[in-house]
């Protein structure tokens, strides 16, 4: 049984940390426009973090993994899809104010390193990050319009095929498809929407998209 099954049914995430101007350790802000966060978001299910490692893997942009306490599925790689860590290993990472932004969803708490950003923004002046809608707007305040919004969706068919396929928990998918319609709400306040059919064409479209951005 998954922890976040257990736990109180929020649907939509409560930020829990802003980045508050600690200069020592806060990336550059908005205002600083070579800067770019590539936010890869959109419904659950849809590729996202499938597409981010492709496009980190072609654009030799760093992809800054999510730290989650969410249980580790079956076809799931630590370091490869989340950073998994324990709920008290979380807490104390939030503790020293190590992450940049936070959630907490109703399967788990989830958070972008400070640190991680950080470096990857002085190696290569950007970064790609797969986080909710919550996420994208906390990271739009502090970037701007560096904060480029890739909005993935596909159809609530595709989503059950695709996790069917996969042999993902029956609870996952009724979770996909019970938030669907509060996360495809979003689509049209993105910069870049696409559905996700193809993964080389939608890595491709997004590409093109960046290339006058980057
Ligand atoms: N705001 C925010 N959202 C995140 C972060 N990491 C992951 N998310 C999003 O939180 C949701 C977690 O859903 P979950 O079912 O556990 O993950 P998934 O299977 O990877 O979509 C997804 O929409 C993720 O994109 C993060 O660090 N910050
Ligand atoms: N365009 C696609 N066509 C078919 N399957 C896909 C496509 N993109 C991703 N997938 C598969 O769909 C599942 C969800 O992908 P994932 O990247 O974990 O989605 P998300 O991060 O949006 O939840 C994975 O099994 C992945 O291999």
């Amino acid at each position: 049984m998954w922890d976040w099954l257990k736990t109180s049914k929020t649907t939509h995430g409560k930020p829990e940390t802003k980045a508050e101007p600690d200069k020592s350790t806060e990336p550059v802000p908005a205002e600083t426009p070579e800067l770019k966060i590539i936010i890869i978001t959109g419904t659950s299910g849809s590729g996202r973090k499938a597409t981010a490692k492709k496009l980190s893997t072609d654009l030799g942009i760093p992809y800054v993994l999510s730290y989650t306490t969410r249980a580790k599925r079956p076809n799931e790689q630590d370091g490869e899809h989340y950073h998994f860590v324990s709920t008290d290993e979380f807490q104390a990472m939030a503790g020293r104010d190590e992450f940049y932004e936070a959630v907490t969803l109703e399967r788990g708490r989830y958070g972008v390193s400070k640190n991680e950003l950080n470096q990857a923004l002085e190696k290569r002046k950007a970064a790609i990050i797969v986080v909710n809608w919550d996420g994208v707007q906390t990271f739009r305040r502090e970037f701007g319009q560096g904060a480029i919004r890739i909005f993935l969706y596909v159809t609530k068919d595709d989503i059950r095929l695709r996790q069917e396929r996969e042999a993902a928990p029956p609870e996952v998918l009724e979770e996909y498809l019970r938030n669907y319609p509060d996360q495809v709400i979003h689509k049209k306040e993105s910069d870049y929407l696409l559905q996700n059919i193809e993964p080389s064409v939608t890595v491709d479209k997004i590409k093109a998209f960046l290339h006058d951005k980057l």
